[in-house]
């Protein structure tokens, strides 16, 4: 319970009808959440008006109402707060709500198209090893020290953000590492938190479908870094193309990260196995279990970012060679007549290409590469034939199959992914959409020593078809088809 005068003092360009003097209990942007005592905020959403559901909110129990537009006659019951961007305000006052957590850490939030769950993770996993109680906001999970929170997001909503950092504030977090979504930036979800860093990883082809345009995809990310203040830092991809333009107007420390050119944290690979990588980062060699250039790049992000937070080099790199794969990223599971499954949440065609890339750069090249990837519904349609080209040019087979179709007919999700399929390559790529016989036909096809790439969903445990998520697990389904159970 907070008073609503703390919550709003300091906030400028609001203006209040009403008494400030009220207790609040709770802060909800869904009319549908609203207890006795909330304030609700009226946020014009992407497909209706959060103003249409006021009176519904004041009927639930609502005292205070935060809106871009005032209704033609406000109720006297409530306090009204007007402002010019409710979804702005709305971080806000939920910070002030929960009490600022994101000042009472040190928080760092991580944006690019792919490598954001990587390195928030493995940030997660390095700060816990050098002692310090730390806070994951991710695709996969979120965590409040060792306790599990579930996500639905890559980036929560705003009341759940500053309540999950006032969870780990509570439990004594040092730490918190967020991943920064692209629609998330958009949408203001990170309005009010307090970042003491930002990392970009690399920007590729992925949400044209929310973000229209490539430039507009880069403005969105761009407007992360342009909010950092002073006093915190923006380390950056310098081998991306657009990574410098991160850079451009922000206030904060810049720093960069590179494997081809001069830069604030470097490294060099040395080695490269199914295993692991030798690496040599800033000139000290280092073993680590992971396996591809970008996850090279992704390591040295976390070593440039514990480094710019204060941590001893020494201590860092010695701890960084023991860090962990991450769920459903670069998972490799055995079958017993030596079939080599590896799944991976590639599903953009820049992380297809990668990921291709590295097994290629690994493999003997006497062993057939299979993959077996199919693209969301519902969600960006013009990187499905892109995505089909990537598997295409650098494995030997692919069979193209469904990922989450959610609304759309999978077959016509994969004839869009045939699209990019060369005329010449059409016999070494199959259509199997029900993803479970996809993956048997592979494993079928496939003799003792070849690869199978399972792309797209990685850690998901549920497919999503016509609005229903059932369960399904492309590494429970692989070790059913090999016969094998538990880690392997
Ligand atoms: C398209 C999109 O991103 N939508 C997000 C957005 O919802 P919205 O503003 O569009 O909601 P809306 O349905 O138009 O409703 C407008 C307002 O009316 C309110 N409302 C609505 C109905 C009602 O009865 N009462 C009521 O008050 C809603 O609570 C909302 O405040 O804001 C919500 C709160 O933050 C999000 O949950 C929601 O995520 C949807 C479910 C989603 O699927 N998002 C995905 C695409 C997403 O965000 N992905 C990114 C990136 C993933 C990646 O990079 O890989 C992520 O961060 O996860
Ligand atoms: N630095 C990188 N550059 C390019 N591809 C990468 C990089 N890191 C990971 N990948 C590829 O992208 C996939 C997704 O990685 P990760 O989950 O870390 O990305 P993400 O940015 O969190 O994705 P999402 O947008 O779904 O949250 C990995 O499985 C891998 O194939
Ligand atoms: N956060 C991404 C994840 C995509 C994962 C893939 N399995 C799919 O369902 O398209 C998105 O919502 O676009
Ligand atoms: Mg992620």
């Amino acid at each position: 319970m907070k008073n609503l005068n703390e919550i709003l003092s300091g906030l400028s360009g609001l203006e209040v009808t009403g008494s400030k003097d009220i207790s609040v209990t709770g802060v909800a942007f869904d009319s549908r959440k609203v207890e006795p005592g909330f304030l609700f905020v009226a946020v014009p959403g992407t497909q209706v008006d959060g103003h249409q559901f006021i009176d519904s909110a004041i009927a639930d129990g609502a005292v205070a109402i935060v809106c871009e537009t005032m209704p033609e006659k406000p109720s006297p019951d409530v306090t009204w707060i007007q402002c010019e961007n409710s979804a702005l305000t709305l971080g806000e006052v939920a910070s002030r709500f929960f009490g600022e957590p994101s000042a009472q850490m040190k928080v760092v939030g991580v944006t690019g198209t792919n490598g954001k769950t990587t390195i928030a993770t493995l940030l997660y996993q390095l700060f816990g090893m050098l002692g310090y109680k730390t806070g994951l906001l991710s695709t996969i999970c979120n965590y409040v020290d060792d306790k599990k929170r579930p996500s639905t997001h890559t980036t929560p909503d705003p009341v759940q953000i500053h309540e999950l950092m006032a969870e780990m504030v509570a439990v004594g977090c040092n730490y918190c590492f967020m991943e920064v979504s692209s629609h998330a930036i958009h949408q203001q979800r990170i309005a009010g938190i307090q970042f003491d860093g930002g990392i970009f990883t690399n920007l590729t082809h992925d949400h044209l479908d929310y973000h229209k345009t490539f430039i507009e995809y880069r403005n969105a990310k761009k407007l992360f870094f342009d909010g950092l203040n002073k006093g915190s830092f923006a380390l950056t991809n310098a081998d991306d193309k657009n990574g410098m333009v991160m850079l451009q107007n922000t206030a904060a420390q810049k720093l960069t990260y590179s494997m081809r050119s001069l830069a604030d944290f470097r490294v060099k690979v040395l080695e490269s196995h199914f295993d692991g990588m030798l690496l040599s980062v800033d000139g000290t060699e280092v073993w680590s279990h992971f396996v591809g250039n970008f996850n090279a790049m992704n390591l040295l992000a976390v070593y440039g970012t514990a480094v710019s937070l204060g941590a001893e080099k020494v201590e860092v790199l010695q701890q960084m060679s023991l860090l962990k794969s991450v769920d459903g990223r670069f998972e490799i599971i055995r079958s017993p007549l030596g079939v080599f499954a590896i799944v991976d949440y590639a599903h953009t065609p820049d992380a297809l290409k990668n990921v291709l890339s590295s097994i290629n750069e690994i493999r003997t090249r006497n062993e057939t590469l299979f993959t077996v990837v199919g693209a969301g519904g519902d969600r960006d349609k013009t990187k499905r034939p892109e995505m089909a080209q990537e598997a295409a040019s650098a494995s030997d087979r692919v069979v193209l199959t469904a990922d989450n179709p959610r609304s759309e007919d999978p077959e016509e999700i994969i004839a869009d992914m045939m699209k990019g399929v060369e005329a010449h390559q059409r016999n070494k790529v199959l259509a199997i959409s029900n993803r479970k016989e996809a993956i048997r036909t592979a494993a079928m096809m496939a003799r003792p020593g070849d690869i199978i790439l399972v792309a797209g969903k990685g850690h998901e445990t549920y497919q999503e078809i016509k609005g229903v998520k059932h369960h399904f697990d492309d590494r429970e389904v692989i070790r059913e088809i090999f016969g094998v159970t538990g880690q392997n």
